[in-house]
């Protein structure tokens, strides 16, 4: 559509009416019919205002969007819900109420206690209606019964690729990719961050394509993993574009040539052949001889059962990069910074390695029965700084709903602030100290929390992550590993001086992780360098039969299909 189509027909009114009535009665009326229809619509926030949860005095149009700040609105909402002394907050994003959960009683209540009502998600006009849309499951509605159906689908294939027992068959590449992990560290320790996106791409890439990625440099990790970085900070609100859109939705029908705010969004993700990158990337692997059982052949198997749409079969394989790389490298970075600034927790955890495991090799999944000191330890990474700090995407629910009297309108956008929720003194006192003892039975540092597990790292109810048991095993496999490797201490500077580190420096994304820092990693005893080089041969071998190469780059796939 070009640009001037879009005011064709309001002009074409605007100049009958100056024709027959004059240019000021014109403007007069124009006036007074945009006050009066502002007045009304004001009137009717005002309204649902007094229905819903407190918080801050909306304006008309713009509601409270320039009251967010500059980052990280976490806070700001966790401030918001201390001032007005409940765990709800409504926070106006244009003229849309945006209900703000903080804390973990008031989420498990409503999410998951009541999930079968806020198992939709909002409309989210960056992130979804500019983005893969309703083919992409983290993005569907579930309001109609046809909606259900198409969810129902899609989680049950997310479920047959990363469900909890499909995810045991994964076990003996994890380890392998978590032990060159290790084996990485003593060769370049100053490219941790690198190792661990390399480790997690690679741990759903051999799961989804039959493929592992074994250099930091491959292309899915510099082209992908850079655009989900950027896809991350979209649906943070915010008072800049493109997350403005959401307060002045119009601006996105603006065609995107034509729109800068737009920053690229909504424009064609497919070729003239409807098939984007992940398809292609799918279809490649799909059509590579060997590993039957990697996920995108199930798909490719199951679409004519399901009628799957080649933008589904997209999105579901997408996924598993989209949500499953970035999160899991960020958590272990966050157990890095965790491991430099808190370095009194690591006693008991050597303590229980060196008497359950030793020096001859290194942690194993048997192991997590007999090391509950490991497992509070990585619990507590998933507390203190979840990756997800506001839950991930919203949740909506499917029909009005009360909570202590409150209205809920069906649709509302409903969003956990995990922040403030794994940041509350009643459940974790003193919240910033990276504390395992919280998660030991009996142990005087733990509180009641709702759920067996202690966090709400990974969502709620309906929509809670489809690759929750994939994450928490390989997460808690690697920091053990880490942690039974390694000292983590201080960088030194140019004069010598310990470089601090600084436990609130994180970025503001969607998934957060630290900002970068620096530290060194000492293997604790030469028995243990032994045995990390001898594991990380062994499974670099091991992991040999999927190496392989894809031909697409995603930074020339457009371009050439365009051209083609
Ligand atoms: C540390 C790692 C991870 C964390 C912290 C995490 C966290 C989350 C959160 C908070 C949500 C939103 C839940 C909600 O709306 O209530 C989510 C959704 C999702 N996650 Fe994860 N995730 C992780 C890893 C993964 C992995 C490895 C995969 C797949 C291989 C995955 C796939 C998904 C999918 C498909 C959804 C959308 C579910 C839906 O909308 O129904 N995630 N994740």
């Amino acid at each position: 559509m070009a640009i001037e189509q879009l005011f064709d027909t309001p002009l074409h009114f605007l100049q009958h009416g100056i024709s027959k009535f004059g240019t000021g009665n014109v403007l007069l009326a124009v006036l007074v019919t945009a006050t009066l229809g502002i007045l009304a619509d004001y009137a009717w926030m005002l309204y649902l205002r007094s229905k819903m949860p407190p918080g801050p005095l909306p304006l008309p149009i713009i509601g409270n969007t320039f009251q967010l700040p500059d980052t990280k609105p976490w806070i700001y909402f966790e401030t918001l819900s201390k001032k007005y002394n409940t765990p709800l907050i409504t926070f106006w994003i244009g003229r849309n109420p945006t209900v703000w959960i903080n804390d973990a009683w008031t989420a498990n209540e409503l999410l998951d206690k009541r999930a079968g009502i806020y198992c939709s998600r909002p409309r989210m006009l960056v992130f979804a209606e500019l983005g893969a849309g309703q083919y992409n499951l983290v993005n569907m509605y579930t309001t109609t019964p046809a909606e259900r159906d198409r969810f129902r689908i899609q989680r049950k294939l997310m479920h047959q690729g990363v469900g909890i027992q499909q995810v045991k068959k994964y076990r003996s590449f994890q380890d392998d990719e978590s032990k060159v992990v290790a084996y990485d560290m003593l060769t370049t320790p100053e490219n941790y961050v690198a190792h661990f996106e390399r480790y997690a791409t690679s741990v759903v890439s051999i799961i989804g394509f039959g493929r592992r990625v074994a250099d930091s440099n491959d292309p899915i990790i510099t082209d992908v993993i850079a655009v989900m970085h950027r896809a991350a900070d979209l649906n943070v609100p915010g008072k800049s574009f493109p997350m403005l859109m959401e307060t002045f939705p119009i601006l996105a029908k603006v065609p995107t040539e034509f729109a800068p705010w737009k920053h690229g969004l909504g424009a064609r993700r497919t070729t003239g052949r409807g098939h984007d990158f992940f398809y292609t990337l799918a279809k490649e692997a799909n059509d590579n001889p060997g590993h039957d059982d990697c996920y995108v052949k199930m798909l490719f198997k199951e679409a004519p059962k399901y009628n799957l749409h080649p933008c589904e079969i997209s999105a579901l394989s997408g996924n598993l990069f989209g949500a499953g790389s970035d999160t899991s490298s960020s958590t272990l970075i966050t157990a890095v910074l965790a491991m430099r600034a808190f370095p009194e927790t690591m006693n008991p955890a050597w303590e229980e390695l060196d008497r359950v495991v030793g020096s001859d090799r290194s942690p194993s999944f048997d192991d997590d029965a007999n090391l509950p000191y490991m497992r509070a330890f990585v619990k507590e990474v998933f507390r203190w700084r979840s990756v997800a700090i506001i839950g991930g995407q919203p949740h909506a629910p499917v029909q009005d709903d009360y909570y202590n009297g409150w209205l809920i309108p069906k649709s509302t956008w409903v969003q956990g602030n995990v922040w403030a929720i794994h940041r509350n003194e009643r459940e974790f006192p003193d919240p910033d100290r990276f504390n395992p003892n919280r998660f030991i039975k009996d142990s005087p540092d733990a509180r009641p929390f709702p759920g067996e597990r202690g966090y709400m790292t990974f969502g709620w109810g309906r929509r809670v992550c489809s690759g929750q048991a994939l994450a928490e095993q390989g997460t808690w496999l690697t920091i053990a590993r880490l942690v039974w490797g390694f000292r983590v201490g201080p960088a030194f500077d140019a004069s010598g001086k310990p470089i601090p580190v600084d436990i609130f420096d994180y970025t503001n994304g969607l998934n957060m992780r630290p900002q970068p820092f620096k530290v060194t990693f000492t293997p604790r005893s030469e028995a243990i360098r032994e045995t990390i080089i001898r594991e990380g041969k062994q499974a670099l071998s091991d992991l040999a039969q999927f190496n392989g190469e894809t031909k697409y780059r995603m930074s020339t796939f457009y371009k050439k299909q365009a051209a083609s």
